[in-house]
């Protein structure tokens, strides 16, 4: 049976890019942010819900979410972005478990879960092994900012909806440095999947 791997960090430390990297060892992975776009399309049961609870202030003229509007919303406010989450998780989650049962059965022999918050919604039972993208605070919210091009206050209202990267890194099976370069990056995971034995 393949591995399954759970990949994780706090946001922007890296997770996309190390996912990026699995595509090149031809390991799929299993992208929870892109379900959570999917599942909220017009028409959608999740799609439905939000617009009950949240209002038609937080669609734009097509029709579509106003993801900025509800991420302003949801990052400052825990109750309403656990009612966001109530909504939205079950759907990823089901979406995700069928799309990992998928590669396995067709005999891949590992799979990446790529879970921003696989920690945080208690999802480790879902997975074989855990790796966590880390870097410093101070990286983190350099790299936040300059990558959605957000003040340090939205960025940090971001980051605090979050458990911390350190305390992620000590719950993890496997930690990679990202505060350097790509290619040591890309070298810390190669090492990884060797010692799982995923690589000769
Ligand atoms: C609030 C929303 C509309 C903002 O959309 P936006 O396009 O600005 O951000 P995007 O979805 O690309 O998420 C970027 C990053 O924010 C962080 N993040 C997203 N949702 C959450 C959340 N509910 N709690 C904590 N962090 C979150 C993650 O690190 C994620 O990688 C969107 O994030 C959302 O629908 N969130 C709820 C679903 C969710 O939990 N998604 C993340 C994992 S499934
Ligand atoms: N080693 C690195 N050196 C320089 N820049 C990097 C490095 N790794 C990632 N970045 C940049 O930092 C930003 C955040 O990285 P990335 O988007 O991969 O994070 P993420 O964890 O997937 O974020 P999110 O939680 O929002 O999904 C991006 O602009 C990316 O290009």
């Amino acid at each position: 049976m393949g591995v399954v791997i759970g990949l994780t960090g706090s946001i922007a430390t890296g997770k996309s890019t190390v996912s990026l990297m699995f595509d090149d060892y031809g390991i799929p992975v299993v992208d929870a942010d892109k379900l959570s776009r999917e599942v909220v399309k017009p028409g959608r049961d999740a799609y439905n819900q939000i617009v009950s609870v949240f209002g038609e202030g937080i669609l734009r003229e097509d029709h579509t979410l106003d993801r900025k509007a509800l991420g302003e919303i949801v990052f400052n406010n825990d109750e309403k972005r656990k009612q966001l989450n109530e909504i939205v998780h079950p759907a990823v989650r089901s979406e995700m478990v069928r799309e990992r049962d998928q590669y396995l059965m067709q005999g891949d022999k590992a799979v990446v879960l790529d879970i921003p918050l696989l920690f945080e919604s208690q999802l480790t039972d879902y997975v074989d092994k855990t790796l966590v993208v880390a870097v410093d605070e101070e990286v983190q919210l350099k790299r936040l900012m300059e990558r959605d091009g957000s003040t340090k206050e939205e960025a940090l209202s971001r980051i605090r909806s979050q458990i911390s990267i350190t305390e992620k890194s000590r719950m993890a099976d496997e930690v990679i440095d990202n505060n350097g370069s790509k290619k040591e990056t890309y070298d810390q995971l190669d090492a990884i999947l060797r010692k799982w034995e995923i690589l000769p």
